[in-house]
């Protein structure tokens, strides 16, 4: 099986306060994978590292078959997009420029690039907004324009991070039918998200994150095996609770 993703031993820390450990994860090419964990089990950390944003201190990484290293780090970043949380977005820039400036980045050269852009900004609701500036828009609407600036770079690995969040579902609709769409066309997806309705509905493989360990890999076949009881919210409860009884914490409640 081809894999668009390889982590091996990866390991990170903030200030000597660990937060990957030794982390291991393998994503399959065309996947939908959604990574899920609690809050600060280490997701964005993940996807910073992943998007060469942050650095790690010790493991393999490698991403469309090429181990991330200085010599590789160009290449890698003309294949991978992402939409991080929260959206990095040039705030002086109207949402024109912005999208304008990243197909630049990544020398996008379709012909109808125009039609495109114009399409994609009427599909999400955001064309009016085309001349005001980023540092103007509503959080949802940072998120749709930072997703269709990914989408136009047409990346063989898409990082979304929290792509959901302050989103309408009418919008949240639209984005998991180009997130399909990218699929049809082979594109790897790796998503985090706290709504796991989405994520149930949406993703192929799904790993449970937490404290900096994969906890819990679901690929098909196992989530077939799973969801025959419960649904996804359940099953990451079963993972994340087993063994722990927080309920005796709240006894004064
Ligand atoms: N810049 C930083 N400096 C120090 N600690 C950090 C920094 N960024 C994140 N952390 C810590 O690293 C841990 C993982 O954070 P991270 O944001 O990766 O988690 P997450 O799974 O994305 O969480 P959430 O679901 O709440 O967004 C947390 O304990 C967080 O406090």
């Amino acid at each position: 099986m081809e894999r668009a993703l390889v982590i091996q031993n990866l390991t990170k820390a903030y200030d000597k306060e660990p937060v990957l450990k030794e982390l291991n994860l393998e994503v399959p090419t065309g996947n939908i994978f959604g990574l899920i964990g609690p809050n600060g089990a280490g997701k964005s950390t993940l996807i910073g590292i992943l998007t060469g944003l942050l650095s790690y201190d010790q493991g393999f990484v490698e991403i469309d078959g090429m181990p991330y290293s200085a010599e590789n780090e160009v290449e890698i970043k003309k294949r991978v997009a992402s939409v991080l949380q929260p959206p990095l977005l040039f705030e002086n820039f109207t949402s024109y420029e912005f999208i304008s400036y990243v197909c630049d980045m990544y020398k996008v050269s379709n012909h109808d690039l125009d039609e495109r852009i114009s399409s994609l900004m009427e599909y999400f609701e955001i064309e009016e907004f085309a001349q005001v500036k980023t540092k103007q828009l509503s959080s949802g609407s940072r998120k749709k324009l930072a997703f269709c600036a990914a989408i136009l770079t047409d990346p063989k690995l898409l990082f979304l991070d929290e792509p959901f969040e302050s989103v309408d579902v009418i919008s949240i609709g639209r984005m998991k039918n180009v997130i399909r769409r990218l699929k049809g066309k082979g594109t790897t997806i790796f998503i985090t998200s706290h709504i796991l309705e989405v994520v149930e509905n949406l993703c192929d493989d799904i790993a449970i994150l937490h404290k900096g360990k994969i906890l819990a890999y679901l690929d098909s076949e196992s989530r077939r095996e799973l969801e025959k009881d419960s649904n996804l919210s359940e099953i990451f409860e079963q993972y994340i609770e087993s063994g722990v009884d927080n309920e005796d914490r709240l006894s004064w409640l």
